[in-house]
């Protein structure tokens, strides 16, 4: 008897463990650890992970395995291992943390649906129920479910008649295309066609086709080719002179796109000290982590690059992250360029299809390199020799929901298990790389040059009060109007940033100041021009604008803060001759639309591009010599005590877009809080000030990386409630945590409520808490009941990064 020991597709407390099933004989050479299967749970049938194969269960009784979902194992051990991890490291279920290692087509999806036993049965069925199924013997469940009939159908089942039939098929499925090939020696297939009668002149050509073509071709090229219709082909099908078979095919998203070949450049003195340590590394087989801090337009990339090219020498594999992928469509090419077929691509903007594409041939080993957001940290790889990390502060890395886990901490899990290093890079590192690098933890990289030698461009802040005060009303303080204006006359473009975060279009009252807020959230509703609505970010609650204060009724209710289209109106109005591309998430939803926009811009179809943080990174274009950001400080005034870091960040990466080859560059920062040092010590690129004094700050306030955060929100339909089982959580983390370790709340969250649950917090400050995910698994236990009843939620976030 052999037994597998299953995990199943239900992501709650109680299935949180493996449950055995056993393999019936036939599949017991076949069934391996890590590969997906179909079991019967209750009267369901789900999809599983096999996660161990032994030879006895402690069970009496087991119910067989239903079917066996993969060919191959979809999770090899390096990735069981990692899920086993994950779910230690940030408290999910083991289920959430397999799902989470592969592309959303392989979730399963479940149906339901009721079948005519035989087809005798179809006589004895009540007179009712016989129409449906007059003409087929299976109709989905969802088609019945919601109507009257269904009493009638479930006595039919209990008489035997019908029955009902759960089936779990794949989300995403994978494409195939007609192949065919001679079906006959070539002499044969010769002499078949020289028998040919001369009407069939179309026959005869697909056989000289196929003869010129001995290991076959897609069907639809080769009547593109003969100009044969497809009854011809089917005509030789029948004779038995051609096969046909379906082959599957990759959906490419870049399959019409030329990639121009690059070759390595020489590196510069200082990229070769850079790189030579990583290259070292990969040569020895030598786990390390390098921090490689290099200012904008200082080579990094090329060097990534080269260290890709020894890795794939040794005959190993690459991972490298990008934040946002899609958003930087002069990163792909830059890479397929340089490795051209070697090269899987994975990033949100894929179809669900192109994503599930992409892994397979990842997990076919027919690609060496990943180049992809997040979850491409997860490609199933076996022999990988680097994972790089690139931009590697963004946040995005950080997935905010189950399971909640950070990209470099599982990069970092993966190069020890493959003794490979890895390597962070990075214009402005996060802190708590620095930090780790400063003790020695990682290694640190400088590259302080830019690579064209002219130096980073010069900034200059304008505070936006003293526009005001002097009576510049516009948007635009008099020194960037006047620069844009310089720049359309000589030609050059300009590059203006909205920084979005934080700062969005809400609808005020000017007579009473009631502010419209979404009914659900306790957040203000945003205003969408070209709808006419407004709507909740957070709950997708929306409603028609309104002309009147349902305050007050006073006809003085006005669109407030600054959104893209608001500026992209003022500048029609000032600067009229100027051709304007805005990037933001209206301009950007249509697929495609990104890159053709920035396609446009490159072109030089377009004088000033507009957009928010989605042009902040990445963009490289020779003829930028101006940047403008219109709002520098929105985001210092979150509730975040990474503010002035993101800050920071921001303003470095929006700067370095410019002046970065021949002509020199000029960037403006509009603010209203010129006298914060993030925004003072941005405009000198100066880090390492910066650095020094965050760490002070974050040292003070008993934040990273001093202190490992904890954040735990409780949400509930009924205020007391929240705020009742906060309290408890609280006091019970208070009597079984360490004195040292610090315990804010309960307090509201800074969203008080989302979706009509109030939101209660607790934020816990800790050093050294070895009995840390233990308490916390109690705590969610003790809740486990009232949480599976859906009113109560409880989220808890080790290293949190969004503290809404
Ligand atoms: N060794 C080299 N010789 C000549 N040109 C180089 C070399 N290395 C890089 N470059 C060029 O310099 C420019 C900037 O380099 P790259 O984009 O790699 O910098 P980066 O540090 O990754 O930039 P950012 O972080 O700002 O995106 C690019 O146009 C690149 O092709
Ligand atoms: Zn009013
Ligand atoms: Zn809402």
């Amino acid at each position: 008897m052999k037994v597998a020991a299953v995990i199943v597709d239900v992501p709650t407390r109680q299935t949180d463990r493996p449950f055995d099933y056993l393999i019936p004989e036939k599949w017991e050479n076949v069934l391996q650890v890590g590969m997906r299967v179909t079991v019967p749970f209750g009267p369901r049938l789900l999809q599983g992970f096999v996660i161990e194969i032994k030879t006895h269960s402690e069970f009496k009784t087991l119910k067989p395995i239903q079917e066996i979902v993969d060919v191959t194992p979809v999770l090899n051990e390096e990735l069981l291992g990692l899920g086993k991890w994950l779910t230690e490291t940030t408290l999910c279920f083991m289920i959430s943390a397999f799902q989470a290692m592969l592309p959303a087509a392989m979730k399963a999806k479940y149906e339901k649906e009721i079948h005519l036993v035989s087809s005798e049965h179809r006589a004895y069925l009540h007179a009712d129920v016989q129409p449906f199924f007059a003409h087929r013997s299976v109709i989905p469940w969802k088609e019945i479910e919601n109507t009257d009939i269904l009493p009638l159908l479930q006595k039919e089942i209990q008489k035997g008649h019908l029955e009902v039939v759960y089936r779990v098929k794949e989300k995403g499925t994978k494409k195939t295309m007609k192949y065919v090939a001679l079906a006959l020696p070539a002499e044969e297939a010769k002499e078949m066609m020289n028998k040919l009668p001369t009407q069939a002149a179309k026959q005869k050509e697909i056989i000289a086709c196929l003869l010129s073509c001995p290991e076959g071709m897609l069907l639809k090229d080769l009547l593109e080719l003969t100009g044969a219709s497809s009854s011809s082909a089917k005509a030789l099908l029948n004779k038995g002179v051609i096969v046909e078979q379906e082959i599957e095919i990759y959906r490419d998203p870049y399959e019409h796109r030329e990639f121009v070949k690059t070759e390595p450049l020489p590196l510069t003195e200082e990229q070769q000290r850079a790189i030579e340590p990583i290259l070292e590394s990969v040569r020895t087989n030598k786990h390390e982590i390098f921090l490689m801090y290099g200012v904008t337009g200082s080579g990094k990339t090329e060097v990534y690059m080269q260290a890709i090219d020894e890795v794939l020498k040794q005959g190993k594999e690459a991972i490298v992250l990008v934040p946002e992928i899609s958003l930087t469509p002069q990163m792909v090419e830059r890479f397929k360029g340089r490795f051209g077929s070697q090269v899987a691509v994975l990033h949100s903007g894929l179809s669900v299809g192109e994503k599930y594409d992409e892994w397979r041939k990842i997990h076919r080993k027919e690609v060496k390199l990943v180049v992809g957001a997040r979850s491409a940290i997860f490609a199933p790889f076996e022999n990988i020799g680097m994972i790089i990390i690139d931009e590697e502060h963004e946040a995005s890395y950080k997935q905010e929901e189950n399971p909640r886990y950070h990209a470099r901490d599982v990069a970092i899990y993966r190069a020890r298990f493959h003794q490979c290093p890895v390597v962070l890079g990075s214009a402005t590192p996060s802190l708590e790389s620095f930090a780790r690098a400063q003790k020695g933890v990682y290694r640190l990289l400088t590259l302080k040059k830019r690579m064209n030698e002219k130096g980073l461009p010069s900034v200059e802040v304008v505070d936006m009060r003293e526009e005001l005060r002097s009576g510049n009303r516009s948007m635009f303080s008099r020194i960037l109007f006047d620069k844009l204006k310089d720049r359309l006359e000589r030609g050059e473009q300009s590059v203006l940033f909205l920084n979005r975060r934080g700062y969005s279009t809400f609808v005020m009252c000017r007579d009473c100041g009631y502010v419209i807020n979404c009914p659900h959230c306790d957040i203000s509703l945003t205003y969408h021009r070209v709808q006419q609505r407004l709507k909740c970010h957070y709950c997708g609650y929306e409603e028609p604008i309104a002309y009147r204060c349902p305050s007050c009724q006073s006809e003085h209710i006005r669109f407030f803060g600054t959104g893209t289209q608001k500026v992209e109106e003022e500048l029609a109005k000032l600067l009229p001759e100027a051709r304007v591309i805005r990037m933001d998430v209206d301009t950007t939803s249509r697929k495609g639309a990104h890159e053709q926009l920035l396609h446009e811009f490159g072109a030089g179809n377009a004088d000033i591009l507009l957009g928010t943080q989605m042009i902040a990174k990445g963009l490289d274009f020779p003829k930028v010599t101006l940047v403008g950001v219109l709002a520098a400080d929105t985001m210092l005034r979150l509730p975040d005590f990474r503010a002035s870091e993101k800050t920071f960040q921001l303003l470095t990466q929006v700067s370095g877009r410019a002046g970065r080859h021949e002509l020199p560059g000029e960037v403006v920062i509009q603010t209203y809080t010129p006298e914060h040092y993030s925004v003072e010590l941005a405009a000198k690129y100066d880090y390492e000030m910066f650095y020094q004094r965050e760490m002070r700050i974050r040292k003070l306030h008993g934040y990273p990386p001093f202190y490992y955060l904890a954040l735990i929100t409780v949400s509930h339909p009924e205020l007391t409630k929240a705020v009742a089982t906060t309290e408890k959580i609280t006091a019970h983390l208070r009597n079984h945590l360490s004195s040292e370790t610090m315990i804010l709340g309960p307090v509201a969250s800074p969203i008080a409520r989302l979706n009509d649950r109030y939101r209660y917090q607790c934020m816990i400050k800790y050093k050294r808490e070895p009995k840390f995910t233990e308490t916390l698994k109690t705590i969610v236990d003790h809740y486990q009941q009232e949480i599976a009843q859906g009113q109560l939620q409880i989220t808890i976030d080790l290293n949190p990064y969004m503290m809404m």
